[in-house]
């Protein structure tokens, strides 16, 4: 069951490995810890981490819940190593429970091998009874149990049944073409893969030199890091966004679509890209932008921040009304609302307080309790609110949960107008590449017209920004030389076309 109030998120995933072992190693488990930590918002269900000293004998621990409880005490103690890979699970394929949790390790005749996986198989009906058929029992309903096994398959009649996990990987891909982000620990590496459709994103980054301050004889991360441009590091991180690469790390560059990264001690290496099938276009996910990612991630080279504040300068553009202040519904509609105010030249104001312990995902067992929480999560800032004519701007409306209360709350504050302008167009379609979308029937844009919605969520007028626009917001600052995007959602068009296998 989806908790969350409109869209769920989809997972994290981060990998690290020091350039070095011995005494002065990094710890490795740590900074897999802290980045998982700050890529908790991808996924709330489970986490896991696993690490290797450079044998065989791989360690892991997994656990249902957030990062900061599941490893506790001294958990992170029995992980040891100089790599690491970790995961944040929100789940699309297979329940939330404990079977599920990622990283999924597995001994194979080539060694062993950990994976983590964000994304969603569109073709995973037929990839199971491939690998099935090929006499591998599979033990839970997870696409990325799928994967690691179809990793470790005997290649086909012709093909050597080796070691060669770059082939492996490269088969897989074109077994699988969407959607993945993938991060898989071998003994002594990490290959990093992101589909050929660039669908999820996936970034890397190195670990900065610094002098490691050591507490009981551990080292720490409490050194000073040498920030510098060289080419000098520590070691090397992998992660679905930039906002985990902390004081520690810093962000290089993307994983390219469909690309294969080896990660070892010496560095990193472009080991092939596989090419998009022919005729296809590029397609990152929209909604990482709209709405999942931190603000300060870094995405085709630009900051998602600048990118939202430039829907909200565009909806402006296309929506604009009298009005006495701009202002938004936090977190995510934050910068779309500034933007709007600077396009508008209408002030901004603070119109909601918000109880940052009512989460993005609190548990909420049904729309009932859903609404309920929306009142629970925000206040209105009175002496901003009342009398005034106020343009609410959200990035989303999903199922509308959001909004009714909210106008209820700002005119019961004194609000005389509230015009909604909505920083994304009206998602209509579900997603089949990771995303939680609610069914086609809890989509309120999907039930309802425009003046319908506007009247349901009692707003004096609503509007939503075009695709256009949204796509015009995407591409103003990117420094991607093959730009295209999923807009799947909000268009029904697919990337890829959608799969015959699929029933919705
Ligand atoms: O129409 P709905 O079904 O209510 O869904 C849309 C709302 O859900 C999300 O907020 P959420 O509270 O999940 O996260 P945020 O704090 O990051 O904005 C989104 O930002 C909208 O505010
Ligand atoms: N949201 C995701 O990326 C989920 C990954 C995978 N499909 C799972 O359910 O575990
Ligand atoms: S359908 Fe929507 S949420 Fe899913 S990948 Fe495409 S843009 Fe993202
Ligand atoms: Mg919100």
């Amino acid at each position: 069951m989806s908790n969350a109030t409109g869209l769920t998120h989809e997972c994290g995933v981060f990998g690290a490995i020091a350039s070095f072992e011995g005494e002065n190693n990094c710890n490795i488990a740590q900074i897999v810890y802290v980045g998982l930590e700050a890529l908790q918002h991808r996924g709330q269900e489970s986490t896991g981490i696993a690490t290797s000293s450079g044998n065989d004998d791989l360690h892991v621990y997994k656990g249902m819940g957030l990062v900061k409880d599941v490893f506790k005490g001294d958990n992170l103690k029995h992980l040891p190593g100089h790599i690491g890979i970790g995961h944040t699970r929100y789940s699309t394929s297979g329940a939330s429970t404990n079977v599920h949790c990622q990283p999924f390790v597995v001994h194979s005749m080539h060694g062993s091998l950990a994976v983590a996986h964000n994304g969603e198989l569109v073709n995973c009906g037929s990839l199971r009874k491939m690998v099935l058929d090929r006499g591998v029992g599979l033990s839970t309903h997870s696409d990325s149990e799928l994967i690691t096994q179809a990793l470790c398959l005997i290649p086909p009649d012709g093909e050597v049944n080796g070691p060669d996990w770059v082939a492996r990987i490269r088969h897989f891909m074109h077994l699988a073409p969407l959607s993945y982000a993938l991060v898989v620990m071998l003994k002594d590496r990490i290959y990093a893969a992101r589909d050929p459709y660039g669908n999820r994103p996936l970034c890397l980054g190195k670990i900065l030199t610094h002098n490691s301050e050591e507490i009981n004889g551990h080292p720490t991360l409490n050194g000073y890091c040498n920030d510098d441009d060289s080419e000098v590091s520590d070691g090397w991180v992998v992660s679905s966004e930039s906002c985990a690469f902390l004081s520690h790390t810093r962000y290089v560059r993307e994983v390219y679509p469909g690309e294969i990264v080896e990660m070892t001690q010496n560095g990193i290496k472009t080991m092939d890209i596989v090419p998009l099938p022919v005729g296809k276009p590029q397609a990152f996910c929209i909604f990482e932008y709209v709405y999942f990612a931190k603000p300060n991630s870094i995405f085709e080279g630009q900051e998602v921040y600048e990118v939202r504040l430039e829907c909200g300068r565009q909806l402006a553009k296309e929506w604009s009304i009298e009005a006495d202040v701009v202002g938004s519904v936090p977190e995510s509609g934050n910068a779309a609302a500034h933007g709007y105010s600077q396009q508008s030249k209408i002030p901004f104001g603070e119109l909601l307080a918000k109880n940052n312990y009512v989460g993005r995902t609190f548990i909420q067992p049904c729309n009932k309790m859903r609404q309920v929480n929306v009142s629970l999560k925000f206040s209105p800032i009175a002496s901003n609110v009342r009398g005034k004519r106020i343009i609410l701007i959200d990035d989303s409306v999903v199922r509308g949960n959001t909004m009714g209360p909210i106008i209820k709350l700002l005119k019961r504050a004194g609000a005389t107008e509230v015009h909604v302008r909505v920083a994304s167009p009206p998602i209509k379609y579900p997603c089949y590449m990771g995303i939680n979308i609610p069914t086609k029937g809890e989509l309120i844009a999907n039930r309802l017209e425009l003046d319908e919605i506007a009247k349901k969520v009692g707003a004096d007028s609503l509007k939503y920004l075009s695709v256009e626009g949204l796509l015009k917001a995407a591409q103003k600052n990117n420094t991607n030389k093959r730009k295209g995007h999923c807009t799947a959602c909000l268009t029904g068009d697919y990337p890829g076309g959608l799969p015959e296998e699929l029933k919705w």
